[in-house]
């Protein structure tokens, strides 16, 4: 039996994916093999020695200590792509909730519950509406910052409404840029994509190296008036230097993002959501079921996807067979060690795999008959050896 503990509200349709005989899942799970979350904050929370795995059903993993569990050995996934449309729709809705008078505008209706005359109220109406008149997309320029998942997506759905698109990713993969139309012009550098957008959209991670990218210096070369979107991350975007730039007479235009922060309230030129780019049923649905079935192959089979830490392995089991799968740290000889105590123990290994990702190394191994627990001992005194499972036969 696996354990799994949840954090937030998981969908059901993943949840359901749990076979009830073989896993036993929920919030109040002691010592659990498994974590399942959406953006609770793992930083602050002492995780049990048995936990060896974290899927987070969704695309950001900064709620997620990644350096520390992986020199643990814990491998944490993510769900690329599967709430990549919700946040594109909400998008959609920055940028014309950015270019048209449309929350002025329905603000100023709501007001008027004084006047009972629906002639009256329409003549007003008519003489008012100029102050929500807005301009269209349709022609103006848009910046797309992070070319991943979301930012590919939105850029296309501004080309079919007749955008312009420019694009900003200097660490953009081969399968991406794949994704990617051809009719998005690619800028060499953050300041070129400010200096052209009259709308900047961000679709980066939060990392180290993005925390701030919109600061006081980048947004000297925003183009007056322009309207920055954020469904990224807070961290991405330094507020006070937003608020300063809105403030200025050739400065930022508009602010529309996910993420409100107390300075950010009671401004006409900032509209704030909470946090709700990934909130569609749909979203939530296909994240929880791809976090699932990759926290069930992973407990299951040692096989790994779409990990964020860990490389991506994976080996059908051979019949028959026990597997035993280790981690360990990305130096020579730790396997050729691991590999000498089968030898000598006369335990024939059928089939392996092994591969590395940055300082980690994780290997599968299936092996004739199931070591006994003096071998599987010595496999975890092996030097630079992090952790060893070992996975009943298929
Ligand atoms: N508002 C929400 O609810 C919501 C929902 C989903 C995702 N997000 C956020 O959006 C982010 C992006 O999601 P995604 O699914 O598109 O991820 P992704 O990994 O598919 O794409 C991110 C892209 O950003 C690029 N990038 C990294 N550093 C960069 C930099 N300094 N400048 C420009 N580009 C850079 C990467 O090369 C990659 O192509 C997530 O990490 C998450 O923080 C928010
Ligand atoms: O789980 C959520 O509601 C938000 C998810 C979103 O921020 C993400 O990074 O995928």
């Amino acid at each position: 039996m696996f354990k799994v503990k949840t954090f937030n509200q998981i969908s059901v349709k993943g949840l359901e994916r749990f076979p009830r005989a073989e896993y036993e899942v929920g919030s109040d799970i002691n010592h659990p093999e498994g974590i399942l979350l959406r953006s609770h904050k793992l930083h602050n929370e002492v995780l049990p020695e048995s936990v060896l795995c974290v899927a987070r059903a969704g695309a950001g993993v900064n709620n997620i200590p990644l350096e520390d569990y992986t020199k643990r050995g814990i491998v944490v996934f993510n769900t690329p792509g599967a709430n990549a449309n919700a946040v594109k729709e909400l998008v959609l809705a920055g940028l014309l909730l950015g270019s048209r008078g449309v929350l002025t505008g329905i603000e100023y209706v709501q007001s008027l519950t004084h006047l009972k005359d629906a002639a009256e109220m329409g003549k007003l109406l008519e003489a008012e509406k100029k102050r929500f008149a807005g301009k269209e997309l349709y022609g103006s320029t848009l910046g797309v910052v992070g070319l991943g998942a979301i930012g590919s997506m939105v850029a296309e759905m501004a080309l079919a409404l007749g955008m312009k698109v420019v694009g900003y990713d200097p660490a953009l993969s081969v399968e991406a840029a794949w994704r990617l139309p051809s009719r998005v012009e690619r800028m060499e550098n953050l300041q070129s994509l400010l200096s052209r957008a009259d709308y900047v959209t961000l679709h980066v991670p939060a990392l180290e190296a993005t925390t701030g990218l919109i600061n006081h210096d980048t947004l000297k070369s925003i183009k007056p008036g322009a309207r920055l979107l954020n469904f990224a991350r807070d961290a991405i975007v330094d507020s006070t230097s937003v608020v300063e730039s809105l403030n200025a007479d050739q400065g930022l235009g508009m602010y529309i993002c996910d993420f409100p922060e107390p300075q950010l309230l009671e401004r006409k030129d900032v509209i704030a959501m909470p946090h709700i780019g990934a909130s569609t049923a749909e979203a939530e649905e296909n994240c929880a079921i791809m976090a699932a079935d990759q926290l069930m192959e992973f407990l299951q089979n040692g096989n790994i996807k779409n990990s964020v830490n860990f490389p991506a392995v994976n080996m059908p089991r051979a019949e028959g067979c026990c597997r035993i799968t280790f981690s360990n740290d990305n130096v020579s000889g730790v396997l050729g060690n691991v590999l000498s105590i089968f030898t000598d123990n006369n335990v024939n290994v059928v089939d392996m795999m092994n591969k590395s990702r940055g300082d980690v190394a994780y290997n599968i191994l299936d092996v004739e008959a199931m070591p006994n627990d003096t071998i599987i001992d010595q496999l975890r005194q092996v030097e630079h050896v992090i952790n060893v499972r070992v996975l009943a036969e298929a």
